[in-house]
C-alpha cells in the first residue's frame, strides 16, 4: 500500500498558481523529499496533503483513506514554524497536545514518556520551552507530532535555522523512525538535506514537479559531469557570454549557462572525458580568455534543477523575492 498518494494536486491564491498539478506515491518507510526554491509550492502541498488547506482539486490519499478525520488520525504535522507556548514546560504542552489528539486520558502519560524518551527530551521535560534552544524546540515540535503515533510524518523545513549539529542530531533522529517503518515527508529548500536523507525526492518549481527519482537516478540523467569557470572572480554578464560562445562549439559539451548568483560563473556540463579540462583551457586561451578558476565535480541535486529549469536553486530565490518585492510595490502605488 502507498502511504501518501497525491494525484494532479491544484491550488492557487487569487492569482498565484501555489500548486499546479502536483503528483506524487510514496511507498511506507521511505524518507520522501520535497525539495525545490522558496516559494515553489512545498508547504502548500504538505498543508493540503494535511487537510490544513482545502486544494481547488485533486486527489489525496494516505494509508488508503481519503477522508479528513481518517487523514488526520494518520499524519503528524511539523511545521516549519516552530509553534510553542512559551509559557508552558515541554511536558505541560505535550499533555495539552495530547488533549488535542484525543488520546484516551489513560495513556497520555506513557505516551508523552515515549516521545519524551525517543527525541531524548527528558532532562528538559520540566523547564519552560520558552528557553530551549533553537534545536531542542524543533525536537519538541516533532515530540508533539509523534503523540498519536501516526504512520507518515510530514515535516517543512525542519532544520531550517538550525545549528549544524542540532541539523545531524534532528536527521539521526529521522533515520531511526524509518527504519521503525514510518514514512517522513520532507521538505527543503538545502540540497545536501535531502541528499543525506531521501530515499526519492520530488523537485518542484513553480508548483510543478520538474523531476522525480533517487537522487542517484537524478543525478545520473544530468549525464557527465559539471565544469564551473569563472573568467574573474566577478566577471561581467558580456564576458560570461563571450565564453559561453566560445566553448559551445566544442563537441564535448552538453549544455552551458550563466550562474549570476556566483559572480557570472560559466557553469558546463561535458561528456565524461579525462581531456575535457585541457581541451576548454585550450579553446579558451586561442581566443585570449584568462581563465581565474576552473573546478570539476561530478553532478548534485542542483545541477538537477539547473539542467531542468535553467536556473540554480539560489537564482530561482532570489526571482522569487524579486517577484514578491516588485508585486509589494506595485500595490503601494
Ligand atoms: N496563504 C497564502 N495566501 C496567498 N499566497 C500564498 C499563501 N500561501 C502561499 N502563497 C503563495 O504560493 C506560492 C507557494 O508558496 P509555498 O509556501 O507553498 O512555497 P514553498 O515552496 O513552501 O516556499 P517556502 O519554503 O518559502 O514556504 C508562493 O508564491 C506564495 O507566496
Amino acid at each position: 500500500m502507498q502511504a501518501v498518494r497525491i494525484e494532479n494536486l491544484k491550488k492557487a491564491y487569487g492569482e498565484t498558481v501555489a500548486v499546479d498539478g502536483i503528483s506524487l506515491n510514496v511507498t511506507q518507510g521511505q524518507i520522501y523529499g520535497l525539495l525545490g526554491p522558496n516559494g515553489a509550492g512545498k508547504t502548500t502541498t504538505m498543508r493540503c496533503l494535511c487537510t490544513l488547506t482545502a486544494p481547488d482539486s485533486g486527489l489525496i490519499e494516505v494509508a488508503g483513506v481519503r477522508e479528513v478525520r481518517a487523514i488526520r488520525n494518520q499524519l503528524g504535522y511539523v511545521a516549519q514554524e516552530v509553534a510553542l507556548d512559551k509559557v508552558l514546560t515541554g511536558r505541560e504542552l505535550l499533555a495539552f497536545q495530547a488533549a488535542l489528539y484525543h488520546i484516551p486520558p489513560r495513556q497520555i502519560r506513557d505516551r508523552i514518556d515515549s516521545v519524551l524518551d525517543l527525541l531524548q527530551l527528558e532532562p528538559y521535560a520540566d523547564k519552560l520551552s520558552g528557553t530551549y534552544s533553537g534545536g531542542l524546540k524543533k525536537r519538541l515540535d516533532l515530540a508533539a507530532g509523534l503523540l498519536h503515533q501516526p504512520s507518515v510524518l510530514v515535516l517543512d523545513e525542519p532544520t531550517v535555522g538550525l545549528d549544524i549539529q542540532s541539523r545531524i542530531a534532528i536527521w539521526e533522529f529521522l533515520r531511526k523512525l524509518r527504519a521503525s517503518g514510518v514514512t517522513v515527508l520532507i521538505s527543503s529548500h538545502y540540497l545536501e538535506e535531502i541528499d543525506a536523507l531521501a530515499d526519492r525526492v520530488a523537485i518542484i518549481d513553480r508548483g510543478k514537479i520538474i523531476a522525480e527519482g533517487t537522487t542517484n537516478e537524478l543525478k545520473a540523467k544530468v549525464g557527465g559531469d559539471r565544469i564551473t569557470i569563472r573568467i574573474r572572480e566577478f566577471a561581467e554578464r558580456h564576458e560570461a557570454e563571450h565564453a559561453q560562445k566560445i566553448l559551445q562549439q566544442l563537441p564535448i559539451v552538453q549544455s552551458i549557462t550563466i550562474n549570476s548568483a556566483q559572480g557570472n560563473a560559466v557553469n558546463l556540463f561535458v561528456t565524461p572525458d579525462a581531456n575535457a579540462i585541457s581541451e576548454i583551457q585550450n579553446m579558451l586561451a586561442a581566443v585570449d580568455i584568462s581563465v581565474f578558476s576552473l573546478s570539476q565535480s561530478r553532478p548534485s541535486l542542483d545541477d538537477v534543477f539547473l539542467a531542468a529549469t535553467g536556473q540554480t536553486i539560489l537564482d530561482a530565490e532570489i526571482a522569487q523575492s524579486e517577484t514578491i518585492a516588485a508585486t509589494k510595490g506595485k500595490k503601494k502605488r
